[in-house]
């Protein structure tokens, strides 16, 4: 029945550097400092991958060229193979010796590169923005986190926009190649001012919005397409979002901006370049693949489109030979757009950062295939999600036989609204937690849903609405295993299921319930839970078995039903303790059953 309150004899707990490492993450770890100013700006992504299986040295293999201060990061951390120019044959074998793999657009990650790598590769860092040439489907299956570089090289991008802009306008490539050629054409190469006219960027985004910047310095006038964008954003820059057909109808520029995605694919075709304004000129640095590039010939030579700067190709580098690459009236750029000295600097250090801190076990924030969380949430909820791995670890450690894992409800207390607390980065931890300790699958935010799925684990989710304050998101998580037996019986609750239950104090996670009884354990280290029957002289017993074992105690607490009747006694060690000295613990009459568990 209830219990009383639980006396808590604290000892200064030790803190260990390896084990913060990997299972406390720190604000300066998901916004590294050096970054911080610009993630705070743009904070995309949340993930948590575990540092647990990187023992040795982890090796990252570079495989596009990627700037010296990220290399320098990089080495400080890992043993770095910088092998360019790889066939897929040659990625495939050397990625199952790689723990993480840094690319630029010029490398696919396909399915195989993933299956290739034996379930070592945990990382692929794209040192850029566009993330078509790796396979998200495969990374997220296999667990691996796919991180970017989202905003290094934006001002790079949009600048050379621009240039392909001016550029175009006033023929400057090809009336530079009839200077360079002997010739003299004046007349040939009268240009179009830019003044005045109407610009449409399509993907109002980093990339757009910047150049929607720029192009109103130039006197133009901007209008955006964008289904996604915000309208604030649109209006701060004074620029008008329109519909699709509407930005069609009114550019005499068009400037595309958006990802390459199913929706996007030759978004620019012989049916929509028909509905262009006659002598239209068409600027990508976007993707090559968002123009039907045959369609975009038939426009050039039908008169619809003008001019065409681009910087992107369907297929990079484009054919020798090609039509639209050696059309007059086309300007091109061999994939520059991120090519300058700063961006290049700036992707390198974004991303090796980003790599090093996914490798370390910490919160990453540019995650490209997890859930978004933004970041002041990930920040409330961050000791809460130390919390719920540990909640999770804890609980199947209490199954007897470890593998009959089934059903999981999860209850969180809070006094926040139910739709004001995201739980999916909490559900995900606990999912680790449970699976880790009794599988050799490597579980994260990207693979968690998908692991339980797979391992018909079903976790459900509960909210309890309490009265007070909502200032902290949560006031205990509860994790429950039904149908299971426990090494443990005392962790069986009277509704029949293994129950543990932790709060977040002064920041560090604690154990509060197991079974119906109440402790009070900060979750660091390991814990010995002991049932015994209440009585003076047990704490200084069992501490007095560990400290002759050289087993630092770093919390004590007893959770009784009633004074001198059972009770469960929780003991926060700092190491593991040795064989003899459990079963010295075990052989203490008043003790009736214990356990040791991993945290
Ligand atoms: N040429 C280069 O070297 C270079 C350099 C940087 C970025 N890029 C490319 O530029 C593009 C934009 O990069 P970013 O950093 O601005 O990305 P971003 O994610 O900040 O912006 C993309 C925008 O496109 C919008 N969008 C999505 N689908 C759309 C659709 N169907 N129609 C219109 N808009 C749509 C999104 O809402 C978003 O606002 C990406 O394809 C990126 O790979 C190329
Ligand atoms: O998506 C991007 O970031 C750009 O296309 C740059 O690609 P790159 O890194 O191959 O220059």
């Amino acid at each position: 029945m209830a219990t009383s309150a639980p006396h808590a004899l604290r000892t200064p707990f030790l803190r260990n550097p390896s084990l913060s490492l990997s299972s406390k993450p720190t604000l300066s770890s998901v916004f590294p400092v050096s970054l911080s100013s610009r993630r705070r700006a743009a904070p995309r992504l949340v993930v948590v991958l575990s540092a647990a299986r990187l023992d040795a040295k982890p090796t990252v293999l570079v495989a596009e060229k990627l700037g010296e201060a990220g290399l320098d990061l990089l080495k400080e951390f890992a043993n770095v193979d910088c092998s360019y120019n790889l066939s897929p044959e040659e990625l495939c074998t050397k990625i199952s010796l790689c723990d993480a793999l840094i690319v630029r657009s010029g490398t696919k990650v396909s399915r195989e590169v993933f299956e290739s790598s034996g379930g070592r590769l945990k990382v692929v860092g794209r040192a850029g923005v566009g993330i078509d040439n790796v396979d998200l489907g495969a990374a997220t299956e296999f667990g691996c986190l796919v991180v970017n570089a989202p905003t290094a090289n934006t001002v790079a991008a949009a600048e050379h926009g621009i240039a392909l802009l001016t550029a175009m306008a006033r023929n400057v490539a090809q009336a530079d190649a009839s200077v360079k050629a002997g010739k003299w054409q004046r007349n040939k190469y009268v240009g179009v001012s830019l003044v005045g006219k109407t610009l449409a960027v399509m993907g109002f985004g980093k990339v757009g919005s910047e150049v929607a910047r720029r192009a109103k310095g130039l006197g133009m006038h901007v209008i955006a397409h964008d289904p996604y964008a915000p309208a604030d954003r649109a209006r701060a820059i004074g620029v008008e979002l329109v519909s699709f057909d509407e930005a069609l109808a009114s550019a005499d520029f068009i400037s595309l901006h958006m990802p390459l995605t199913p929706a996007t694919s030759k978004v620019l075709n012989d049916e929509t370049f028909a509905k262009m304004k006659k002598g239209v000129r068409i600027v990508n640095v976007a993707r090559g693949g968002v123009i039907d590039e045959d369609a975009l010939v038939r426009a050039l030579d039908g008169g619809i489109v003008a001019q065409a700067a681009l910087d992107v190709f369907t297929v990079e580098p484009p054919p020798q030979g090609n039509t639209l690459v050696l059309h007059e009236r086309v300007t091109a750029t061999p994939h520059l757009g991120a090519s300058t000295m700063e961006a290049q600097e700036g992707v390198a250090v974004e991303i090796a950062e980003a790599v090093v801190g996914a490798l370390k076990g910490e919160l990453a924030a540019t995650a490209v295939n997890a859930p978004m969380v933004p970041a002041e949430v990930l920040t409330e909820l961050k000791p809460y999600v130390v919390l719920a791995e540990k909640l999770g670890r804890l609980a199947v450690q209490l199954v007897a036989g470890g593998s009959g894992v089934k059903t999981v409800k999860v209850s969180y207390a809070s006094a926040r609204a139910p739709d004001d607390l995201d739980t999916r980065l909490l559900r995900a931890m606990i999912t680790k937690g449970l699976i880790e300790p009794i599988s050799d699958v490597f579980v994260n935010l990207v693979n968690a849903d998908f692991t339980a799925k797979q391992r018909g684990l079903r976790i459900t989710e509960e909210r309890t609405v309490l009265d007070g304050s909502p200032e902290s998101p949560l006031d205990s998580i509860q994790v429950q295993i039904a149908n299971v037996e426990s090494k443990f019986a005392s962790a069986i609750s009277e509704s029949g299921e293994i129950t543990v239950e932790g709060r977040v104090k002064d920041g560090v996670p604690h154990l509060t319930k197991v079974g119906s009884f109440e402790v009070d354990v900060s979750l660091e280290g390991s814990i010995i839970l002991c049932r015994q029957v209440d009585q003076p002289g047990m704490i200084g017993t069992v501490g007095s078995i560990l400290g002759e074992e050289n087993v630092n105690v770093s919390f004590m607490s007893v959770g009784r039903i009633a004074p001198r009747k059972q009770a469960v006694m929780a003991i926060g060690v700092d190491d593991q303790p040795s064989k003899p000295a459990l079963k010295r613990i075990g052989d203490v009459p008043a003790i009736e059953e214990f356990v040791f568990l991993k945290l």
